[in-house]
């Protein structure tokens, strides 16, 4: 798995203007983006998912073109197989375990119906131990449980990597404990490749494998876990 990001963005909002100006390159399997507040992580995240067009540059995910001003590529977020983990996961209230992982599967998300899926769900339902409850809402799930629904629908169109925003930032300390090691072992468990940003120095020491600072817009630095860097 590998990614290569060379992008600019300015944005402007409130009478400040802020330019990103990101360049970096990773083949590790787990990839750490982190940073103070404000450095433009979720900007960087959002380009790289296609929910945010750089004003110029390239991105590659696995050696292919996703994004490329020069030659007017921009491939849609659907189209570049990527899944998501949103702070706090993001599920809906109303639509019980299994429909809210079937409903990744729908095309649009103008109209959450109550759309039950088929065997990819019942083999994510059964593979992170939801059977028990499948038929209930979120609010009636643990924080673990509703980790892994969220987890299931975002592995369920069978991305090639997963981007995470801020995973565990809206748990409190004990649980996020829980969450980021029950997270690892899930990960570890299917082999998937994963790109995640964070403010919190700890997601950077169980998760960057590869780690990209990143601060004022600009990449400070990219380090490896053993300490080696690579730009
Ligand atoms: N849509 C937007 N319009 C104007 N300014 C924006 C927009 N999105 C982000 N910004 C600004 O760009 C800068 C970088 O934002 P970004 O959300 O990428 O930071 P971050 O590193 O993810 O921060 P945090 O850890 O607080 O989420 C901030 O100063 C923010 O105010």
């Amino acid at each position: 798995m590998s990614f290569e990001v060379r992008i600019r963005k300015r944005v402007e909002g409130g009478g400040r203007r802020f330019e990103l100006d990101v360049a970096f390159g990773t083949d590790a399997r787990r990839t750490v983006i982190h940073g103070p507040s404000g450095a433009g992580k979720s900007l960087t995240l959002q380009a790289i998912a296609g929910l945010l067009k750089p004003d110029e540059g390239a991105i590659h995910i696995d050696g292919q073109p996703v994004f490329d001003s020069a030659s007017g590529i921009d491939v849609p977020a659907r189209e570049r197989r990527l899944g998501f983990l949103f702070q706090d996961y993001a599920l809906f209230p109303q639509l019980t375990v299994r429909q809210n992982i079937a409903f990744a599967l729908k095309r649009g998300w103008l109209n959450p119906s109550r759309h039950e899926g088929g065997e990819a769900v019942d083999r994510w339902i059964q593979a992170f131990e939801l059977e028990r409850v499948a038929q209930q809402r979120p609010h009636q799930l643990s924080g673990g449980q509703r980790q892994r629904t969220a987890l299931a629908r975002a592995l369920v169109n069978e991305p090639r990597a997963l981007l995470l925003d801020e995973p565990f930032s809206a748990l409190d300390p004990e649980l996020r404990g829980r969450m980021r090691a029950e997270l690892d072992t899930l990960l570890e468990r299917i082999g998937m490749p994963m790109l995640m940003i964070t403010h919190d120095p700890e997601d950077v020491a169980w998760f960057g494998d590869r780690r990209v600072m990143l601060r004022e817009g600009v990449v400070r630095g990219v380090t490896s876990s053993g300490g080696s860097a690579r730009s």
